[in-house]
């Protein structure tokens, strides 16, 4: 099994609006991936590889810093956003049964004036750089939401009125950029990984990771396959929001990042924008089942964020 590459072209951004026969092609496609493997890679989307370097190597000059440097933009002291800023190395554990995860995230959640950024030579490309970048994925992200309502037969509205605020402090959608610093194998805890097993808390997801790849889903049936990093796409999965609204049709996939081989001393980077429903939003089963009740997105947000940070 493989995660397959749909080709968004259609429907890119900056380009003319979709015609309904491609509508109807790209649905169709999307559909099946997200039903049979709940990831998918999406090229030809109008976000290129350049614009996520770009991402990238600025958040990297930040993460090389000494802790001393970052601590000011830890996650938690922004009062506007309580998942807004810098998370430490080994913090989180995104399987809450492991030792933490062996990466450092800074979480872009607010776009709020008063928000305080990191900045070098008084320059704010921090801030620009990352801001833009959280546009861009929003921009996508609601063009692939309208796809999907689309492939289930339902109204684009179904689906976008639910996500009317990302980009404000009514919606908690964060564009996290990732950092795994090099491994040294003989310092690992028993059970540490770069990032354990775990399925999103949203609506979906978009990930971008640097060339060294090292992201595995679980499929189906059980197995782990490897979803290398192509550059320019994007790879796009479910999240478990979106799972309970579909009735279980879309997929929310566990994944996880392994530790590199032993005497592998690279470091690793991914960018991941977590689509999440508007606090305020009422997730239903789309199908009038009630295979699960429904559920107020910002409090179920809250209650899986709480989990992974260990309810500290
Ligand atoms: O680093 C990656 O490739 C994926 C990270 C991830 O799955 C997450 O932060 O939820
Ligand atoms: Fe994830």
């Amino acid at each position: 099994m493989k995660i397959p590459v749909v080709d968004f072209g259609a429907y890119k951004l900056g380009g003319n609006d979709v015609s309904g026969e491609q509508l109807e092609i790209l649905s169709r496609q999307l559909k099946t991936a997200f039903t049979e493997v709940g990831f998918v890679y999406l090229k030809n989307t109008g976000i290129v590889q350049q614009d996520v370097d770009e991402v990238m190597n600025i958040s990297k000059k930040f993460f090389l810093q000494p802790d001393e440097m970052k601590l000011p933009f830890s996650r938690k002291s922004f009062s506007n956003n309580p998942n807004h800023g810098w998370v430490s190395l080994e913090t989180e554990s995104l399987n809450p049964k492991r030792p933490g995860d062996l990466k450092e995230a800074f979480n872009t959640a607010s776009l709020h004036p008063d928000i305080k950024w990191p900045s070098w030579d008084g320059g704010n490309g921090f801030f620009e750089v990352q801001s833009s970048f959280f546009l861009r994925c929003k921009d996508l992200c609601l063009r692939v939401l309208r796809v999907m309502a689309y492939s289930l037969g339902l109204e684009a509205e179904v689906f976008l009125s639910a996500h009317r605020h990302i980009g404000s402090d009514k919606n908690s959608s964060t564009l996290r950029s990732l950092y795994y610093p090099s491994v040294r194998s003989d310092r690992v805890k028993e059970g540490q990984l770069r990032c354990g097993e775990h399925s999103d808390y949203g609506s979906i997801t978009l990930v971008f990771q640097s060339q060294e790849g090292g992201l595995q889903v679980r499929t189906r049936s059980g197995e782990f396959i490897s979803a290398p990093s192509i550059p320019g796409t994007v790879l796009i999965n479910i999240a478990d929001l979106m799972q309970r609204w579909t009735s279980d049709i879309f997929l929310s996939a566990v994944h996880r990042v392994l530790l590199p081989p032993a005497g592998d001393l690279s470091t690793r980077q991914s960018l991941a924008f977590f689509v999440q429903p508007d606090d305020e939003a009422l997730i239903t089963c789309f199908d009038g089942s009630d295979k699960y009740p429904p559920v107020k997105s910002g409090a179920y947000l809250m209650e899986r964020f709480n989990d992974s940070y260990g309810r500290k």
